[in-house]
């Protein structure tokens, strides 16, 4: 096991190119399980989900070949083989093989999903979906079973906006008879990108992207090539960085549109942002102002950026409330800041951040992936040295960390942990 360690209080300067999405790859690769015959996808990032996936893939009888960023999946001997434990539970979008095995052998038993831990996050948007399309569906000790003679297509109403349940029901349905509407469906680009996959592969979808998406089921799908999306909270988090300690950041493969939320955020902080077709110049100043954010569903605030926007705020000037609408008790990351020395109370579903102040070097932890985010860039704007624990949950989310942010002029290296920290993080 290692840890971060960061040497704090340098600007950061350059250029730094965005991989493919977390979101997107996670959903495109148990994709693949529908087809009949090989799959390309390329652009994916280097991070543990997607070896997790690729793992998962084998178990149930996939040949998955990775070179460089591109992964092909042959799914044609893949057979419905349960998956009641083990990796699935180490990432959240596992649940993505219950719709997709659901879609292509209409039977699963797939173990409840892992990922960060934000509080409760059920799935019975995506239960309710697979069952109004004729699934049989049961929880037996923390693994779904599901079951269908065969899938109809149907109306599902989401009570709930989702991007899992919105994407796990395209997923089935795609190879259900008849048609199926997805109403109050997430808008977020990946579900955009999966429906963009799953149509090159054959499939018959209008409206990914509205709220409305209508599917028309189909009887088998073939093979395809397809470049996935640009990690749009990934890019977030590199522009939050240069908006807190950059002197002309720019960051390439971007599509600026879906960011739209943050730039407008940043700029009203007095952050200089100029953005190109697929680029994005960021140039922090050294006086920012303070303001408020609310999460709310794509295209609003994503919450996946609050943990790292909250970072910045410690060095705006004045009082700004961070609501998340989505994940009420998203806040594990203000006490590992408060340790950095910053001013933030935490007041039901806001946190509180009075600023500015000169954030200290520290020994913290991230206790989820976008707390990861938040603590190194808080490293990187602090004065002294900061080890961040808990890298497991960083590398499920950014490709090639240390070499993106040295290659920026920052100084961050990994380093093992000590028996005593290894005891220590036992015991907490
Ligand atoms: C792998 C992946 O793509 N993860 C993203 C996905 O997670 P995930 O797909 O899990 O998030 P959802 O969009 O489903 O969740 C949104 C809200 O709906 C609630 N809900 C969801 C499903 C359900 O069946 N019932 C229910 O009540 C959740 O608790 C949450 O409050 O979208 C989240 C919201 O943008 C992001 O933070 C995650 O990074
Ligand atoms: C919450 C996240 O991921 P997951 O849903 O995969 O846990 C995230 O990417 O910030």
């Amino acid at each position: 096991m290692e840890k971060l360690k960061i040497a704090g209080g340098y600007p950061l300067k350059g250029t730094v190119r965005v991989s493919g999405a977390k979101n997107s790859a996670v959903a495109l690769i148990p994709a693949t399980i529908l087809a009949e015959s090989p799959v390309t996808i390329e652009g994916l990032p280097d991070i543990s989900d997607v070896e997790i996936l690729k793992d998962l893939l084998e178990e149930i009888g996939g040949k998955v070949n990775i070179t460089d960023d591109e992964m092909t999946v042959d799914p044609s001997r893949m057979i419905s083989m349960p998956l009641p434990n083990g990796k699935v539970k180490m990432l959240r979008a596992s649940y993505y093989l219950m719709g997709a095995m659901l879609g292509r052998f209409k039977k699963a038993v797939i173990g409840l999903p892992g990922g960060c831990h934000l509080g409760p996050r059920p799935i019975d948007q995506h239960i309710k979906g697979f069952e109004a399309l004729g699934a049989q569906i049961t929880n037996e000790q923390g693994a779904i079973y599901l079951r269908a003679d065969e899938l109809r297509g149907a109306r599902i109403y989401l009570d709930v906006v989702s991007v899992g349940a919105t994407i796990n029901i395209m997923l089935a349905a795609v190879r259900a008879k008849g048609r199926t509407i997805i109403e109050n469906a997430a808008k977020e680009p990946e579900i955009i990108d999966v429906a963009t996959l799953l149509t090159n592969m054959g499939a018959k979808i209008k409206g990914a992207g509205t709220d409305v998406i209508r599917i028309d089921g189909v009887d088998s799908l073939h093979g395809c090539r397809h470049t996935i999306i640009p990690d749009r909270i990934e890019a977030g988090t590199y522009m939050i960085l240069g908006a807190a300690i950059g002197e002309g950041v720019l960051i390439d493969n971007v599509i600026p549109q879906h960011l739209e939320s943050l730039i407008a955020k940043l700029r009203e902080m007095g952050v200089n942002i100029e953005s190109g077709d697929d680029q994005v110049f960021v140039n922090g100043p050294s006086n920012l102002k303070a303001v408020d954010i609310k999460t709310l569903v794509y295209p609003g605030f994503p919450t996946d950026l609050q943990q790292p926007f909250t970072a910045l705020l410690t060095k705006a000037a004045g009082s700004s409330v961070v609501t998340d609408t989505i994940y009420g008790a998203r806040f594990k990351h203000i006490d590992e800041l408060r340790r950095m020395n910053a001013n933030i109370k935490v007041e039901g579903r806001s946190a509180i951040i009075s600023g500015p102040v000169q954030l200290h070097g520290a020994k913290v932890k991230a206790s989820d992936l976008r707390a990861g985010a938040a603590l190194f860039i808080a490293g990187l704007m602090a004065e002294g040295i900061t080890e961040v624990t808990g890298l497991d949950h960083i590398d499920r989310g950014y490709s090639n960390l240390v070499e993106k942010l040295n290659g920026l002029g920052a100084t961050v290296w990994r380093e093992a942990l000590t028996q005593e920290e290894l005891e220590h993080l036992k015991n907490t």
